[in-house]
């Protein structure tokens, strides 16, 4: 087993971030229980990933966002990848979603990040805000996976943790090694 990777799991207050790490480690969380305020917490994780191998996760539960508060920064800087989740029957944080990816993107100025973002709360048709062709589109063009998924429904959230923990262990390969995009720079051979 490799070094654990850090996940920071973040969006608008109430959205079911803790709920889904609780159903999808424990399998214990009754959508409609009980809302409790997160300040931080901490999970471990051991996902196996596509490849059968099996990789250890710190998940950061964030402080949900409200009106007022800003994302703290110093996340956006340490995770290997983060998880977005926003809620089916609200705009509000769908929009508060959009506005995660683009600060991310700003402030890792483009480095490489594994990103998923989660429609949570699925359960909820009647209540749906969000239509799902949008969020589909959008996630095309930002170039991120979207699934919607419910608590109620475990299996929803095992796909996108999978896929998660894989990306980010995926073995580098060897066509990202710079020699071979400076050819052109002559620097690529050494003859003995
Ligand atoms: N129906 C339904 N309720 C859900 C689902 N996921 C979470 N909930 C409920 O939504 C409420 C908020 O869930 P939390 O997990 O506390 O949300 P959070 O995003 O961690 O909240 P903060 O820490 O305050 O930001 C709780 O009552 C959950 O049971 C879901 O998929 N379906």
């Amino acid at each position: 087993m490799g070094k654990s990777c850090k996940v920071v799991v973040c969006g608008l207050a109430a959205v079911g971030k803790t709920a889904v790490l609780e159903q999808l480690l424990y399998a214990n969380h009754i959508a409609g229980s009980e809302p409790m305020e997160t300040l931080e917490d901490i999970y471990i994780g051991s996902i196996e990933t596509d490849r059968g191998t099996r990789e250890q996760v710190r998940f950061y539960d964030t402080r949900g966002l409200r009106d007022g508060l800003e994302f703290p920064r110093h996340y956006f800087s340490f995770a290997d990848g983060f998880v977005l989740v926003y809620s089916i029957d609200s705009k509000e944080s769908f929009k508060r979603m959009e506005a995660l990816k683009k600060d991310i993107d700003r402030y890792r100025d483009k480095k490489e990040v594994n990103i998923v973002v989660l429609g949570n709360k699925l359960d909820m048709q009647e209540q749906r805000r969000v239509d799902s062709e949008v969020a589909q589109h959008w996630a095309k063009t930002e170039k991120v996976r979207l699934w919607e998924v419910s608590v109620a429904d475990r299996k929803t959230l095992i796909e996108p943790f999978v896929h998660l923990a894989s990306k980010m262990t995926q073995p580098q390969s060897k066509s990202s090694f710079p020699l071979s995009r400076n050819k052109n720079k002559g620097s690529g051979y050494v003859d003995s």
